[in-house]
């Protein structure tokens, strides 16, 4: 197998270079509790089916994941209920922001797809029909699949977004308007905010998504996540959808599946060789980290590895 040479110095460099760099943008204004956040903060965290493992910065913080959180409530539906999900979401980009409601209306109630706001509301719609608990329910299978026990909601993030979520109040109502939501969408609104609101550090969240990394993964009660096909579409989705409006972009600069958030997180993950998160609160104006996006393109291209 290919050895990532020298990863941790290419990592160290372009983290130092980085950092002595502007910080452009600003943390998501929208949350006021994400608004508060520091931008300084910068960690980075890398993992390989290899074990060579490094950390630097600050990768051991605790962040606000919001939408990376729709990898992992996307895998848990896909688990539970198999390719009938399809049926409620799809799987095209949508070439708009992560909140719009635009095409909606034409496309039915349908959400383009499982990363924009609208398909990840669908997708805990369908969460909250299948699990007893849905809230305690979800975070044990975050904590299953990252073998982190200490993971947990952020009630006051998700307060802080409930208390201004105007825009995903009307897209769940609007989807809903379509008979694409069973449930009371003030619950379905409450699952969400609170899935978004899950804190974890970068070391987390690489670990979290092992699952879609390495193919033989087990969690520690000795069961896959997805399997190998469904894994695989996970990441192609990733690939197509992972950062709204700018998945092209990212496609093009970093060439991995990856999924951002708006507390300024980003994974990306090489199916068989790596797993890496990025972490900088600082926004672009398509809602990704700024800081995120450059160093991922920094680092595959000084590595040579990205899935291209
Ligand atoms: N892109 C994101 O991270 C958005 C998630 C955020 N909770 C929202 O619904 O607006």
């Amino acid at each position: 197998m290919h050895r990532i040479a020298n990863h941790k110095e290419i990592i160290q460099k372009i983290y130092q270079e980085i950092i002595e760099g502007d910080n452009l943008g600003a943390p998501a204004g929208y949350i006021p509790n994400l608004a508060k956040v520091d931008p300084n903060h910068f960690g980075v965290y890398f993992m390989s089916t290899q074990e060579d493992n490094f950390g630097i910065g600050d990768w051991e913080k605790k962040f606000s994941i919001q939408s990376i959180s729709k990898v992992l409530s996307l895998s848990l539906a896909y688990q539970i209920l198999g390719d009938s999900i399809w049926s409620r979401v799809g799987v095209e980009p949508s070439g708009s922001a992560f909140n719009s409601l635009v095409r909606l209306e034409t496309d039915n109630g349908i959400p383009r797809n499982p990363f924009l706001n609208g398909g990840a509301i669908v997708i805990c719609d369908l969460l909250f029909s299948q699990l007893d608990n849905p809230l305690e329910d979800f975070i044990q299978f975050v904590r299953e699949v990252s073998g982190c026990e200490e993971i947990n909601y952020s009630e006051e993030v998700a307060k802080s977004e409930a208390s201004v979520g105007y825009r995903n109040i009307a897209l769940c109502n609007f989807i809903k308007s379509f008979g694409n939501i069973d449930n009371d969408p003030n619950d379905v609104l409450h699952f969400y905010f609170h899935i978004c609101s899950i804190e974890m550090n970068c070391y987390q969240l690489t670990k979290a998504f092992e699952f879609l990394m390495d193919g033989r993964f087990k969690t520690k009660k000795g069961s896959s996540v997805l399997n190998l096909s469904q894994a695989k579409r996970i990441n192609a989705i990733m690939q197509t959808c992972g950062f709204y409006d700018e998945s092209g972009e990212f496609s093009f600069k970093v060439g991995l599946p990856g999924k951002s958030g708006v507390g300024g997180g980003i994974v990306a993950v090489h199916p068989e060789k790596y797993c890496i998160c990025v972490w900088s609160p600082n926004l672009n104006k398509n809602g990704n980290s700024y800081r995120g996006m450059k160093f991922l393109e920094r680092f595959t291209t000084e590595t040579e590895l990205s899935i291209f």
